[in-house]
């Protein structure tokens, strides 16, 4: 033991500092208790409701932050919500929520947060029983490391396995992008029902101008879809296949600007023009809708417009060696066109269209194109149906069945299948008729790997 009084003092001074640093640390947990005890009382659900459980897996807080704010948007629109940390919850208690919404982060090489060790060696070892659970899944993550969104993506593959059903397709966020992010805020509002949320990221738009307007279906039996062609006013941004534009509608009438909407982009910017295939909706009092309405009437050519294009990552096609099969309907052409446009000019991997639309006559969106693509071998095969003609009926789904064998073989060779168009109408439709010819297993495989991917609405 040594005497020396100097020795001695810089003991006690480092006892000192070392007491202090635990204080600190107890105070600054205790503190975050008491913020999220204070959160969690000022979302706390009157009693008896239904609160839709918002659970998060986070390593250095961005994920804890977005459940906080996914809580508070729930309650705000009327829908009561509690927050969890994930790696408390047995699977029985997730089961029990009935309605899950989780954000979950990847750290180290594509791995879970630290918080979530319990539930990956107990939990997710193998299925669950989580049949009646519906889940939303936001997957955090950084396309610069090796596995982009690993974590998020195998929680993804284990809930599908455990017999959860998604409510829409998980979104993956790129370094905190806030386009990504404002498309999960634009799910939630689709579950509370109120289109009308304050923006989290409001985006900074640009100036776009209409350029051309062309009706594609005159005469159909279905609602009237038109092609809008846009030019961008002194800026030339870039996107890629699969990206998706924002447009803000204009404030009217002294009321609050309503928002944005979502459009698939079908061009390159190589094109020099945003095009979009935009169907006019018509409400219960037989008005036209909103957005649709003024895009496809009120807006007159050379009329400007605010937009911003964002990446929409989980819909960016693979390498164009990876043989592509595009199934969609409607106005979903626009989502899978691009991607053959893309390949325009390169060798590829071959790309086969299935699409549902009502009559032959009247519906072949883009007809003129698809048989010059197939021409020149830009895409080897198509396959269209249409429900309303006589001696067809069939919807797009029905080509999957049909065709089950070519299916199997373009799968074998590594093909991606791309999905786009209506959610009720077709992509369910389209997921059960996958799900029957390749079975449930393949198909999580192939969502996993990134080799099935949807962009539907
Ligand atoms: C050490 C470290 C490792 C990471 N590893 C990955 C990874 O393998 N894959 C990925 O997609 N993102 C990775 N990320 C990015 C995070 O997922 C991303 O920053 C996320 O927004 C963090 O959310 P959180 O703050 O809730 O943990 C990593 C981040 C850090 C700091």
């Amino acid at each position: 033991m040594t005497h020396d009084p100097v020795r001695l003092l810089w003991a006690a001074i480092a006892v000192g500092l070392w007491l202090l640093s635990v204080l600190a640390v107890v105070a600054l947990r205790a503190r975050a208790r008491r913020a999220a005890a204070a959160k969690a009382e000022a979302l706390a659900p009157p009693a008896g409701a239904d609160a839709v459980l918002v659970a998060f897996a986070s390593q250095t807080g961005l994920a804890e932050e977005l459940a906080w704010m996914t809580a508070k948007s729930l309650s705000d629109a009327g829908t009561p919500a509690r927050v969890a940390l994930l790696g408390d919850l047995e699977p029985a208690e997730l089961k029990a929520a009935e309605r899950v919404l989780i954000i979950a982060s990847t750290t180290g090489e594509g791995d879970p947060p630290d918080s979530m060790s319990w539930f990956v060696r107990q939990a997710m070892k193998a299925p669950a029983d989580l049949t009646g659970l519906s889940y939303g899944l936001l997957a955090l993550g950084d396309h610069s490391y090796a596995d982009f969104c690993g974590f998020g993506r195998a929680l993804d593959g284990w809930l599908l396995r455990s017999g959860a059903e998604p409510l829409f397709d998980r979104v993956e966020v790129d370094n905190g992008d806030a386009g990504a992010v404002r498309h999960w805020q634009h799910q939630l509002g689709l579950i509370t029902g109120s289109t009308v949320q304050a923006d989290w990221t409001p985006p900074a738009y640009d100036r776009w101008r209409l350029v051309e307007r062309a009706h594609l279906n005159p005469d159909s039996p279905g609602g009237a879809a038109y092609l809008l062609a846009f030019e961008g006013v002194d800026h030339r941004p870039h996107w890629v296949a699969g990206d998706i534009a924002e447009i803000g509608l204009p404030a009217r009438d002294g009321e609050a600007a309503p928002g944005a909407r979502e459009y698939s982009v079908a061009s390159l910017p190589a094109s020099g023009r945003a095009e979009f295939i935009v169907r006019r909706m018509t409400r219960p009092d037989g008005s036209p809708g909103l957005a649709s309405g003024w895009l496809t009437g009120e807006l007159p050519i050379g009329g400007s417009v605010d937009m911003r294009v964002r990446t929409n990552r989980s819909f960016h096609g693979p390498d164009a060696a990876t043989p592509l099969i595009l199934i969609g309907n409607g106005t979903g052409l626009a989502g899978l066109i691009a991607h053959l446009r893309a390949r325009a000019g390169q060798p590829h991997g071959g790309a086969w269209l299935m699409f549902g639309e009502r009559t032959r006559a009247h519906d072949a969106f883009l007809d003129d194109e698809l048989q010059a693509a197939q021409a020149s071998g830009l895409l080897t095969r198509l396959d269209r149906v249409f429900s309303r003609d006589a001696g067809d009926g069939r919807y797009v789904q029905t080509l999957i069945g049909e065709h089950a064998d070519a299916l199997r073989v373009w799968l074998d060779r590594g093909a991606a299948i791309m999905v786009c168009g209506s959610l009720e109408g077709m992509s369910k439709g389209v997921h059960e008729a996958l799900e029957a010819v390749l079975g449930a297993d393949r198909l999580i495989e192939l969502t996993e790997t990134g080799r099935y991917r949807r962009d539907v609405y």
